[in-house]
């Protein structure tokens, strides 16, 4: 069957919010006082934006096939991801038929594995899988969900992420996951202040509803299990990313030291079916949370979610908006769906990646009628009117 082709890739880049939601503005909750592994310095304890969390930006892929239908989509990678879309990754698209999916990751991924495998480079990979699914799903006028599998529920439940769980809960999410404020630096202070914080919370929810705490890599493996412990009679339902992506070790032995029914999460930042194999074997944590944009597109989430179910673990993708709630529909080990809080005040639902997404669903009381994804491709629109660069055009 005749199918167009792809005629050209082209990469933007975008400043401000969206898909680099770590690029707000003044006064943002996300750009508070959270701990990371940059604070053991104090110059960089403060703020996020001080040691550079937003400096790359969002990157835009759009990829347009002979017939004019142009598929896009968003996320982080900025200046240097539109470099390797561009100058390296293009040629592996343009020409090919779109369909080819499996033929043009690989030859995106064992090209630049010399100096990729992870981080930025399969960052600008899942970028161009993902306006590629959204191509495909444009041309055959069918939204993804439908092209990977088809829905197995009819609505999303969402848990939200942001400094007011308690808010969470008045607008219907099943549950709260706040910010670690202090880290292994700020000694037993800092712990103390962390899991009062965590117990203020809990006064403020109610024994029941889910609370959960994201430590963003910040810890060492012993302060990841004082915490754990100090914070169970919190009920802490899950500690996550508590260490550095690359500690396995670390992961394996605290998911064997945490307190009994408090689980161990971990992987936005962790890439490709070979990175999240080691999590799996390795007995790292109880729920993986690949981030679509990062971890290799949905071409390799199906991979890294079926090797999930075949261990028997949960898949909860790291935020991602409507690019993880397509593939959530899709999946029985996906019971539910992250929600990024993104008003500053985390006081508000509105949608993830504002401004840059036109159309862009939101949960409401928690929920997301799976009948609200029904459009063709992602079934969201790129905001034309907000200023684009295309710094390496060909
Ligand atoms: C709130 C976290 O520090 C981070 O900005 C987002 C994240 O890790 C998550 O949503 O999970
Ligand atoms: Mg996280």
């Amino acid at each position: 069957m005749a199918h167009p082709k792809v005629r050209e890739v082209r990469a933007f880049v975008l400043r401000g919010g969206g898909a680099d939601y770590h690029d707000q503005g003044g006064g943002h909750w996300i750009d508070d006082r959270i701990a990371t592994p940059m604070s053991r310095y104090p110059d960089y304890r403060d703020s996020r934006q001080s040691f550079g969390i937003n400096v790359l930006g969002t990157l835009v892929v759009e990829v347009e096939a002979e017939d004019g239908t142009i598929g896009f989509a968003v996320t982080t990678g900025g200046e240097p991801a539109a470099f390797i879309v561009e100058r390296h990754l293009a040629r592996f698209v343009e020409g090919r038929d779109p369909r080819e999916v499996e033929k043009i990751w690989d030859q995106m991924y064992f090209s630049t594995q010399y100096y990729g495998r992870k981080g930025l480079v399969v960052n600008a990979i899942s970028g161009v899988d993902l306006a590629i699914w959204d191509l495909l799903g444009r041309l055959r006028e069918e939204p993804v969900h439908a092209m990977i599998g088809g829905a197995v529920r009819n609505e999303l439940q969402f848990y939200a992420t942001g400094a007011r769980p308690d808010l969470a809960k008045e607008m219907g999410f099943i549950g709260g996951k706040m910010p670690l404020r202090h880290a292994p630096a700020e000694g037993n202070e800092g712990l103390r202040e962390a899991v009062d914080a965590i117990g203020e919370m809990r006064a403020r929810v109610g024994p029941d509803f889910w609370l959960m705490l994201d430590c963003w890599m910040a810890l060492d493996l012993d302060y990841a299990t004082r915490l754990a412990h100090a914070a169970h009679e919190h009920g802490l339902k899950w500690i996550e990313e508590a260490l550095s992506p690359d500690d396995y070790w670390g992961y394996a032995q605290l998911k064997r030291d945490v307190p009994k029914g408090m689980l161990v999460t971990t992987g936005e930042h962790e890439a490709t079916r070979w990175g999240f194999r080691m999590l799996l074997e390795m007995e790292c944590c109880d729920i993986i949370q690949p981030d679509v944009g990062w971890c290799g597109g949905l071409t390799e989430l199906l991979k890294i979610s079926a090797l999930a179910d075949a261990h028997g673990k949960l898949v909860i993708p790291h935020g991602s908006s409507v690019y993880s709630y397509h593939f959530v529909a899709t999946r029985h080990n996906s019971p539910f769906a992250e929600y990024l809080m993104m008003a500053p005040k985390a006081d508000e639902v509105v949608p993830m990646f504002s401004p840059q997404l036109i159309g862009e669903p939101v949960p409401k009381d928690g929920r997301l009628k799976i009948a609200e994804l029904d459009k063709p491709g992602f079934g969201v629109e790129l905001n034309r009117d907000l200023a684009m660069a295309r710094p390496y055009a060909r």
